[in-house]
């Protein structure tokens, strides 16, 4: 793998993270890991992405992560990536880790939840093809397989409705409004993550609004890379998770060359 099909500033500023004390290489999954898929529990990662991940996660001085806005079983379960494993996994939009919550869950936020949840489920009972899916802090109303009319009117009931409730957080993501109970950001997890491992570089691999986030956590001596169409503030962008499984493989040639 030489790192054909990524253009020559990525190449040579993923040669330059590669060259790092400590490098962590970190991704997130549905969109980048796994294509976008009509139903979340179909989403399966590219093979070539996961052993990438995992071999440099077996390297020395070398840390790696998936960060994901799903629940952390839900993404060790998807991904085939133990929650003990040499991966770390992240869930929950950065607020979920293999060490537990990283922020405490009281009662009135498990109260808030199932408010929300019981929310969502009315909206989808209203809306053919719309589903909500439950997680620890958050509950998803997924609208990717309704009438584009009925996606647009359940999205409006959720937006003027439960995610203006105090104490809820809104994000919109692909086909997608979430809402959790505790505030979430995946660049806190990095900034968690980059201190934990003394990594100097970070290569981070993002499709979704949540990511940027993520990207906005990185310097100059880290790559951002975008995958898709969309506003970023990435510095790279690529076009789809083939494209990904190259760049993660070729990051995996030049850290070993590094560390021969
Ligand atoms: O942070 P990520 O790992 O990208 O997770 C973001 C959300 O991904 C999932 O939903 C998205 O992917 C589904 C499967 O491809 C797709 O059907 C859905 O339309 C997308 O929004 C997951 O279900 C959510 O929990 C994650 O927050």
């Amino acid at each position: 793998m030489t790192g054909i099909g990524i253009d020559r500033s990525l190449r040579s500023a993923l040669a330059a993270a590669a060259a790092a004390r400590h490098l962590l290489v970190a991704s997130d999954y549905d969109g980048v890991l796994s294509p976008i898929v009509s139903q979340p529990e179909d989403a399966v990662p590219d093979p070539a992405s996961v052993a990438a991940i995992e071999s440099a996660a077996a390297l020395p001085n070398t840390s790696a992560a998936v960060v994901s806005g799903r629940a952390l079983g839900d993404l060790s379960l998807r991904s085939g990536l133990s929650v003990d494993g040499p991966v770390t996994l992240i869930g929950s939009h950065g607020t979920e880790s293999s060490s537990g919550f990283i922020t405490e869950i009281t009662d009135r936020h498990r109260a808030l939840l199932a408010r929300i949840v019981a929310e969502f489920d009315a909206i989808a009972a209203d809306y053919p093809g719309v589903r909500v899916e439950s997680k620890p802090i958050s509950a998803a109303l997924h609208v990717r397989n309704a009438a584009p009319a009925d996606a647009d009117s359940a999205l409006l009931r959720a937006r003027e409705g439960a995610a203006g409730w105090e104490g809820v957080e809104a994000t919109e993501g692909k086909s997608v409004i979430e809402l959790a109970v505790i505030k979430t950001s995946k660049g806190h997890a990095l900034d968690a993550l980059r201190a934990r491992t003394g990594a100097d570089a970070v290569i981070y691999l993002g499709d979704d609004v949540t990511d940027e986030k993520a990207f906005a956590h990185l310097g100059p001596a880290d790559v951002s890379i975008k995958v898709g169409e969309g506003p970023t503030v990435a510095t790279h962008r690529i076009p789809d998770t083939d494209a990904v499984a190259t760049v993660l493989e070729f990051t995996l040639i030049q850290r070993r060359d590094t560390l021969r």
